[in-house]
């Protein structure tokens, strides 16, 4: 059996849901339907879920939430007339809504959670009755019935070990089953959402549970391309990806499919086949345990932008013991997390995402660094972007490192620091914003050129 999950792009309207009725129906072995809250239908549209977010935000500063909430139920009215269904599927979505909103405020994160659950929640009502009425036998399934239980981590739930053997028992169930992604409930019964983008967490996670031979997640893209589309059009679509390099893609960039989302189909040996909702023929991309290295040495580039680098540099450093954890425990008690920590003999910087900075703690740190460590020099540089490129591949070649930086000096970017990761899968570069596209253009040029994927 598979487990099928469908992001919100597969679901924005009732053709959508059409689709996803036929791919379904297609397969005989699709009997685990995972669904996200309807998505964008164009590039101006809302997400259902930006919506839910806005109205629980003015529900907890007492305002009026009525306008967002008309368009939320607007949203599930419009795809239940284009399919046909009745009036009971929406009047059963307003009283949801209503009740999650009127419920206890006291935690508002927990509140949050309740609120922004309801989007996945009610489209997999919707898309139930759809698939009954299509004559196929369809249940929603609750996470709560079904035992996906998750820590009580507002907005970033981590699944508890022993859901998996409780999720087992759903193969035994007749029918298809309609599940809602992007969140659990924590052993006190209460809702808690996965990060933002969840649902492929929960399909992976159910693919594990349910021991299934496949977890396809459907999308709005024929492929992983080896390079982010909105940088360079129509790049290369990559074929077979290794667990390792799409798990450093995804938290480098390539937001197609959670970073997250792959441990729990790793952890079961379960291929992972990425594919297009509106292009269900075509091949897609598969992420499995080992592949065929005839690409050359990079398979795929990514980059994200909003860090920045504390660089602190002491004369001596590597003599002083516990230097490093002392800085760290400073960051730490702040509550931030990091993500590289590229080092020299006397200095070391620390790469984190500047959005985790609330105002006057930047100050604050600096200080700290500087008298409680006796640092020389403390700066925190803003505005920088990370580039990785990945590949398998890299084990085995000499020069990448010396290629990707060559053509960065050739492009006139100024690279602010290098990683070369532990896993040597890949390779870090920092540059600033302003420079991250060009960057990122050059290095496909470099590598992709003349190379099939
Ligand atoms: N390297 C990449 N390959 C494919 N898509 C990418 C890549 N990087 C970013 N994306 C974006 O990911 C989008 C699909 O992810 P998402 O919007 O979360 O879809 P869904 O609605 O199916 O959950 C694509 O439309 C594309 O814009
Ligand atoms: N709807 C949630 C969860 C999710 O996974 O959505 P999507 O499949 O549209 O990325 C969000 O927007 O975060």
């Amino acid at each position: 059996m598979k487990v099928v999950k469908f992001g919100g792009s597969s679901l924005a309207s009732g053709k959508q849901v059409e689709k996803v009725f036929q791919i379904v129906v297609s397969d005989p072995k699709r009997k685990v339907v995972v669904v996200s809250a309807p998505g964008k239908r164009s590039s101006e549209d809302d997400k259902v879920t930006d919506l839910l977010i806005e109205c629980a935000r003015l529900c907890l500063q007492n305002k009026n939430p009525q306008e967002k909430l008309n368009t939320v139920i607007e949203r599930y009215e419009a795809i239940a007339q284009e399919l046909n269904l009745s009036e009971e599927i929406i009047n059963d979505i307003q009283q949801d809504l209503q009740t999650r909103l009127t419920s206890d405020k006291r935690n508002p994160d927990k509140f949050m959670d309740l609120v922004k659950a309801s989007g996945e929640d009610n489209n997999a009502k919707l898309v139930a009755a759809y698939f009954r009425k299509q004559g196929v036998e369809a249940h929603y399934v609750n996470p709560k019935e079904a035992g996906l239980f998750v820590s009580d981590e507002p907005g970033n739930a981590q699944v508890l070990p022993e859901s998996y053997d409780q999720l087992f028992s759903l193969r035994a169930r007749s029918g298809i089953i309609i599940f809602p992604g992007f969140f659990g409930y924590s052993k006190e019964g209460e809702v808690f959402t996965f990060s933002r983008s969840g649902s492929d967490i929960t399909g992976s996670i159910l693919a594990n549970g349910l021991k299934s031979e496949l977890y396809e997640n459907f999308t709005d893209v024929d492929a992983v391309y080896s390079v982010n589309p909105f940088i360079i059009n129509s790049p290369k679509e990559i074929k077979e990806l290794t667990y390792r390099e799409m798990r450093e893609l995804s938290y480098a960039g390539f937001t197609v499919l959670h970073d997250e989302a792959l441990v729990p189909a790793f952890r079961a040996g379960i291929p992972v086949h990425i594919k297009n909702t509106n292009n269900p023929n075509a091949p897609g991309t598969r992420i499995v345990y080992e592949r065929d290295n005839t690409n050359g040495p990079v398979i795929g580039i990514a980059s994200d932008k909003g860090f920045c680098s504390i660089y602190v540099s002491k004369y001596l450093m590597n003599r002083e013991i516990g230097f490093g954890r002392r800085l760290l425990a400073i960051l730490e008690s702040y509550g931030l997390s990091y993500e590289h920590t590229p080092s020299g003999i006397d200095d070391i910087s620390i790469i984190l995402r500047e959005n985790q900075f609330t105002s006057g703690m930047e100050e604050e740190i600096i200080d700290r660094i500087k008298t409680e460590l006796d640092a020389d020099e403390v700066v925190i540089e803003h505005s920088l972007a990370l580039i990785m490129v990945v590949g398998e591949g890299m084990r085995h070649n000499i020069g990448t490192t010396a290629r990707a930086s060559k053509t960065l000096a050739r492009t006139k970017v100024n690279i602010e620091m290098i990683n070369q990761g532990s896993s040597e899968v890949s390779m870090m570069f920092g540059v600033k914003e302003i420079d991250e596209k060009r960057a990122v253009q050059a290095l496909y040029e470099e590598f992709f050129a003349a190379v099939t994927v």
